[in-house]
Formats: C-alpha cells, sequence, structure tokens
C-alpha cells in the first residue's frame, strides 16, 4: 500500500490501512445505483445456517460496466494485486436493522467448506472494502481485536491482510458489520486469492 495519504493503523495484530477519498463521490454513486439495480440476499459460507447472521443485500458487479472498470483499475493502483487474484467485485446494501455479525473473511484449511470455496484459488489473502456512502447512524465495521470501529465515509478505503506470514488464517481479524441505526449504508468488497480465481 505505497499510494499517497495512506495510513496503517498501528498494531501488531493485524495489517490494515485506511485511505480516505480512495474513491471520488461521483464514482461512489454510480456504484450504488449499480448495486440498487441488481441486489440479491447476501450468501452466508460460515453462518452455520443462523439467518440473523449476515442480513445485508448482495450484488456482483459487472466487470465490464465503466465505473467497475475504474475501480478494478483503482484497486490494481492501491494493492499491487494482479486483478486474477481478485474474486468478482461485490456490492454490499444494509438498511435499517441489517447487518454481518463477527467473522473472518479467511477460510479454515480444514475445514469442510475448504474444498467448495478454496479448491481452486486457494485461500483469501487480503479485503479491500471501499464504503460508498455516509450513514446516517450505526453501520460501523468494527475489529474487536483492536478495539476500533471504522466509520463509512464516502469514498473511504479500508483494507487488511487477512493471514499471518505463513499463511495461516489471523484470528485477530474478526470484524463485524455493524447495525444501520439510520439511513443506509453501501459497500464494495473486493476479496483476493492466494492463487487464480479462473
Ligand atoms: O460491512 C462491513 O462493515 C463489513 C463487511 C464485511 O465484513 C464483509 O463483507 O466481509
Ligand atoms: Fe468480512
Amino acid at each position: 500500500m505505497g499510494i499517497p495519504g495512506v495510513q496503517r493503523v498501528p498494531s501488531p495484530l493485524l495489517e490494515l490501512f485506511v485511505l480516505r477519498d480512495f474513491l471520488p463521490a461521483g464514482l461512489c454513486a454510480e456504484l450504488v445505483a449499480l448495486i440498487e439495480a441488481k441486489r440479491r440476499p447476501s450468501e452466508l459460507a460460515n453462518s452455520d445456517g443462523d439467518p440473523t447472521f449476515r442480513t445485508s443485500e448482495t450484488c456482483d458487479l459487472d466487470p465490464g460496466e465503466p465505473a467497475v472498470e475504474e475501480l478494478e483499475q483503482r484497486l490494481r493502483e492501491a494493492s499491487g494485486i494482479d486483478r486474477a487474484l481478485g474474486e468478482p467485485i461485490q456490492g454490499q446494501r444494509y438498511l435499517v436493522g441489517q447487518e454481518f455479525q463477527n467473522h473472518v473473511d479467511w477460510f479454515g484449511r480444514n475445514g469442510p467448506d475448504w474444498e467448495k470455496f478454496c479448491g481452486v484459488a486457494g485461500q483469501r489473502t487480503w479485503t479491500f472494502m471501499v464504503y460508498l456512502n455516509d450513514v446516517e447512524a450505526g453501520g460501523g465495521t468494527r475489529f474487536r481485536s483492536l478495539r476500533k470501529t471504522f466509520h463509512p465515509e464516502t469514498g473511504k478505503l479500508l483494507a487488511w491482510n487477512n493471514l499471518h506470514p505463513d499463511g495461516s488464517g489471523n484470528r485477530d481479524t474478526f470484524h463485524q458489520g455493524m447495525k444501520v441505526r439510520a439511513g443506509s449504508k453501501y459497500v464494495i468488497t473486493r476479496w483476493y486469492r492466494e492463487k487464480p480465481w479462473g
């Protein structure tokens, strides 16, 4: 993350960066409109079937859309990671009361989901998340280990390494999308893998 203005959150527990105004407001608005047009209920890889665990809606963004291509290029510049390692870029929408409870983005290597979710592309490495709007109340992203909540702000990027240097999952990356209390919340989520997504 060698780009101007990026701040590493000082902690030995995980590698986490914040960059305000990563995306201009106009691009954020275009992405919100795309999410609105194509959203569906979010899926759950690791909720043990609890329907309250992740109550947002998700959208796979079409890479052919000019706004998504622009986002892709900006993510490439910021991350230095080849887009081939990226999962399809997603958008998420949370309305009042919706949330994503405490979880990690990486998968257990010996868990039942490993083959299904990681057989081809391997483990998730980095998460890049961009807030697309200011939320009236609530909707922060809380990292329990850091005792820190990041607040949504139009265009702000949050990026963290899900893994330890030896490639094992870092439990200090547990985080949650807190309930939106007023307004709505739109975010971009982009996960990178060890190997090409395909
Ligand atoms: O919405 C948030 O603040 C967190 C989203 C998240 O953790 C995820 O989509 O994996
Ligand atoms: Fe997450």
